[in-house]
C-alpha cells in the first residue's frame, strides 16, 4: 500500500485557540477517507494543514513521500495548483464566469491553452451530466448543479488528491447524495484519493474508512488503510 498523504504530531493554535493537538493521519493512495467529529473539533484545520494552505506550528505533513510544511508559500501553492483539488460547501465558483471557464481555471493557472483547457472543462461537464449548461454563470445554476461544476473544477486537473469540505452541507439530502455518487465515482475511476470532511454520517458512509477528530487529536474509527 502506498500513502499518499501524511499527518505527524500535527501541532496548529490560532493566536492562543489550539485547534490541533497531535493529530496524525495517513492516507492511501485512491482511499476516500471520511473525517467526522464535533464542531470545532479542528475538522477544517486538519484538512488545511494536509493541503498546504496553513502550516503547522510543529509536526510533519508528508505528501508523496516528501516534507511539504517546509516548503515556502510558492512550493505549496503549485502543490495545490497542480496536484491536489478541491470543493467546498459552498461551491465558490468565480460569479462572474460560465460554468465552463469556472472548470477551465485551473488548468488555465497550469499553462494548458485556452482552446484545449475549455474542450476538457467541456468534457468534465458532460461527465457530470451537465451539458447544456456550459454558458451559465453560478447565478443560473441550482445548488446541485453549481456543486456539481464545483466538482468537475476540483477533478478536472486529474488532482491526486481532492480535498472536499462539507461538499453537500448547503443541498438538501437527495440532491447531497447525486454529488456524493458523483463525487466517488468519478474520483475512483480516476483513482484520485479524497479527504472528505462531514459531520454527516450518511455523507461519510460513502468513504473506504473513517476518523473522527475530538480536542484536535484524531481517533481512528476503522482500521488504518490495509495493503
Ligand atoms: N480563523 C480562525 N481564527 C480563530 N480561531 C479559529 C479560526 N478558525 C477556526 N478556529 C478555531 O479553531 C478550532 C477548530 O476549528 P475548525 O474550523 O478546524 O473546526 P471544525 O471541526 O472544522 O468545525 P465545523 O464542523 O464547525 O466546521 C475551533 O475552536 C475554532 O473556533
Amino acid at each position: 500500500m502506498t500513502i499518499v498523504l501524511e499527518a505527524r504530531d500535527v501541532h496548529y493554535s490560532f493566536g492562543r485557540t489550539p485547534a490541533l493537538r497531535g493529530a496524525d493521519l495517513r492516507l492511501a493512495e485512491g482511499e476516500i477517507l471520511a473525517v467526522m467529529g464535533p464542531s470545532g473539533s479542528g475538522k477544517s484545520t486538519l484538512l488545511h494543514c494536509l493541503a498546504g494552505i496553513l502550516v503547522p506550528g510543529s509536526g510533519e505533513i508528508h505528501f508523496d513521500g516528501r516534507r511539504i510544511d517546509r516548503l515556502g508559500e510558492t512550493g505549496r501553492s503549485a502543490l495545490r495548483r497542480d496536484r491536489f483539488g478541491f470543493v467546498f460547501q459552498f461551491g465558490q465558483l468565480v460569479p462572474e464566469l460560465s460554468a465552463e471557464e469556472n472548470v477551465a481555471l485551473p488548468l488555465l493557472l497550469s499553462g494548458v491553452r485556452r482552446s484545449k483547457a475549455a474542450a476538457e472543462a467541456r468534457l468534465w461537464l458532460a461527465r457530470l451530466g451537465l451539458d447544456g449548461l456550459e454558458r451559465r454563470t453560478s447565478g443560473e445554476l441550482s445548488g446541485g448543479q453549481a456543486q456539481r461544476v464545483a466538482l468537475a473544477r476540483g477533478l478536472v486537473a486529474r488532482p491526486r488528491v481532492l480535498f472536499a469540505d462539507e461538499p453537500t452541507g448547503a443541498l438538501d439530502s437527495l440532491t447531497g447524495e447525486q454529488v456524493m455518487d458523483l463525487l466517488v465515482g468519478t474520483a475512483r475511476e480516476e483513482g484520485t484519493a479524497v479527504v472528505l470532511v462531514t459531520h454527516e454520517p450518511r455523507v461519510a458512509a460513502y468513504a473506504d474508512r473513517e476518523v473522527v477528530v475530538r480536542d484536535g487529536k484524531v481517533l481512528a474509527l476503522t482500521a488504518e488503510p490495509v495493503s
